[in-house]
């Protein structure tokens, strides 16, 4: 038996973020990932940003009547919030925590008001490193119709070629997360049914972070 930990002397549980186009998969792939790790013995906590916490609700509510900068901080507010109230619980708890949309959406979103993408990585600079950042690929015509035929959530949705300019934004984004030392799997949901992308996801997980679950109790004596 095995438990994924980020290393054997560890008894936090790992940190996964998932982040890609609006309606590229992300919440449908991190509920197959959910079931399958649970399967594996892994105690799961699925989140999502923005959160369900005071900041978040703030930021969602005000995403159609705030922009630039401001609804920058606000977003990058709530992750920190998020992180200290939730996210690093868990992991302490030793939780696996899979979290839908974090900092590369925080570097990607506020693009679309023009926001300078150094003052947007200033601001989530700070923000634990996830064990793996899951990046959502695929052909822009392809999530634009997945986008239309489920609905835009918000403005950012709604403005033409947003799928063509999310996908720029984020491989702009993920060049700068790998120069900051993130993990980053980028892997392609044009074609590849959820279920086939979320055991990709978890085979990546156990050949990285798979350790037997003796190593994890000696660990614990110390
Ligand atoms: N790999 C896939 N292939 C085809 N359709 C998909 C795939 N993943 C998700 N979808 C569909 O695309 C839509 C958006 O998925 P969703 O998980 O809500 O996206 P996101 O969380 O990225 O906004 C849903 O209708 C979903 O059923
Ligand atoms: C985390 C985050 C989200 N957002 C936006 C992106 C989404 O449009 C919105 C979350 O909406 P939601 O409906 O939960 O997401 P999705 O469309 O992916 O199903 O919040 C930001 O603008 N900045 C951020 O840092």
């Amino acid at each position: 038996m095995t438990r994924l930990r980020p290393s054997s002397d560890h008894q936090r549980g790992l940190f996964i973020s998932i982040d890609g186009p609006s309606s590229a998969g992300k919440s449908t792939i991190l509920a197959h990932l959910s079931q399958l790790l649970i399967a594996d013995g892994e105690q799961v906590h699925t989140t999502a940003e923005p959160s369900t916490g005071p900041i978040g609700t703030l930021a969602r509510n005000l995403t159609e009547t705030v922009s630039g900068p401001a609804l920058a901080c606000l977003y990058s507010a709530d992750r920190y919030h998020h992180l200290e109230s939730e996210i690093r619980p868990r992991l302490e708890a030793g939780e696996t925590v899979l979290c839908d949309r974090y900092v590369p959406s925080g570097l990607v979103m506020q693009r679309f008001d023009g926001v300078d993408p150094a003052f947007l990585w200033s601001l989530n600079a700070h923000a634990d490193r996830p064990d793996l950042a899951v990046v959502l690929e695929a052909d822009p015509q392809t999530i634009a119709a997945r986008l239309e035929s489920r609905g835009a959530h918000n403005r950012f949705q709604l403005a033409p070629g947003s799928s063509h300019a999310e996908s720029r934004f984020y491989r702009q984004a993920c060049a700068r997360l790998v120069q900051a030392g993130y993990d980053v799997l980028r892997i392609d949901c044009t074609t590849m049914a959820p279920d086939q992308l979320a055991q990709i996801i978890r085979d990546r997980l156990q050949a990285f972070f798979a350790v037997p679950e003796l190593e994890t109790t000696d660990a614990r004596t110390w």
